[in-house]
């Protein structure tokens, strides 16, 4: 796909594809087109030239049908919104509820399980915007898994995220690989890269590598699209 905003190429010629129990760790510096993949092939932004399938559909069917959950950059979010960790997690299930959107059992069992998966259910209760960062993002992780997603595209999952949660997102990204699920995940932690994920995309507005994290992470390239060498550890900063 290539993607433009007005007088700005974002991206350029990217060709990719994931396949199912998959985690894919996608890596850029700043600006590089990470958030503007994750839109597009969510169909939030359209492409100038190219296309996106999920399991074969059109985004927007994809998204109709709930076989895509977003983890949104934070920044994204409107975190001052009332509205509690229950709710945005059910709200996974409002594309099976029709118009009156009443959960039924089946909908309530899905969000506890959820929840428990992603070790919110003492903080159900709790508004949005009185969360830490780390614990934001597993409520949309959560909303993802409520809703039955078989895609998984997760905007910096770990960026402002303790130790604890970090742990505890690991673990639930890597349980959904396992179960078949195909998982994109945008970060900035090279060491967690060769970690988590079974490949990596390396991305500076067109597609520099995508193959093993071994290959992808070898340092000529993370000098190609970081402009600096690698601290020890793998880490950029
Ligand atoms: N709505 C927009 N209007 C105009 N330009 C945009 C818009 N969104 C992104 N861009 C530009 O497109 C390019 C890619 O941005 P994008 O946010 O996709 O990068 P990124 O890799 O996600 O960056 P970061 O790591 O900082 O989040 C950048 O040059 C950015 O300035």
């Amino acid at each position: 796909m290539t993607v433009r905003y007005g007088d700005v190429l974002a991206l350029e010629d990217v060709s990719l594809s994931v396949g199912p129990g998959r985690i894919c760790g996608l890596l850029g510096a700043n600006g590089s087109g990470k958030s503007t993949l994750f839109t597009t092939i969510m169909g939030l932004t359209g492409a100038e030239a190219g296309s996106v399938r999920i399991l074969g559909a059109a985004p927007e069917r994809a998204r109709r049908q709930g076989l895509v959950g977003y983890v949104p950059q934070s920044e994204q979010v409107d975190w001052a919104f009332p509205v509690r960790v229950v709710d945005v997690v059910m709200m996974g299930r409002y594309g099976r509820m029709g118009p009156t959107r009443r959960p039924r059992r089946a909908d309530r069992a899905a969000v506890a399980t959820a929840l428990e998966r992603t070790g919110l259910t003492d903080l159900a209760h709790r508004q949005i915007g009185a969360l830490s960062g780390g614990q934001r993002k597993r409520v949309f992780v959560a909303r993802g898994i409520a809703q039955g997603a078989r895609v998984f595209l997760l905007d910096e999952p770990f960026a402002g995220v303790d130790k604890g949660s970090e742990a505890t997102i690991t673990e639930v990204l890597a349980a959904m690989r396992d179960e078949g699920h195909t998982l994109l995940v945008s970060t900035h932690d090279l060491a967690g890269v060769g970690e988590l994920c079974d490949e990596a995309a390396l991305l500076q507005r067109r597609l520099l590598a995508h193959g093993p994290p071994g290959e992808v992470l070898a340092p000529e390239r993370l000098m190609e699209a970081f402009g600096i060498a690698p601290l020890p550890g793998g880490r950029t900063e």
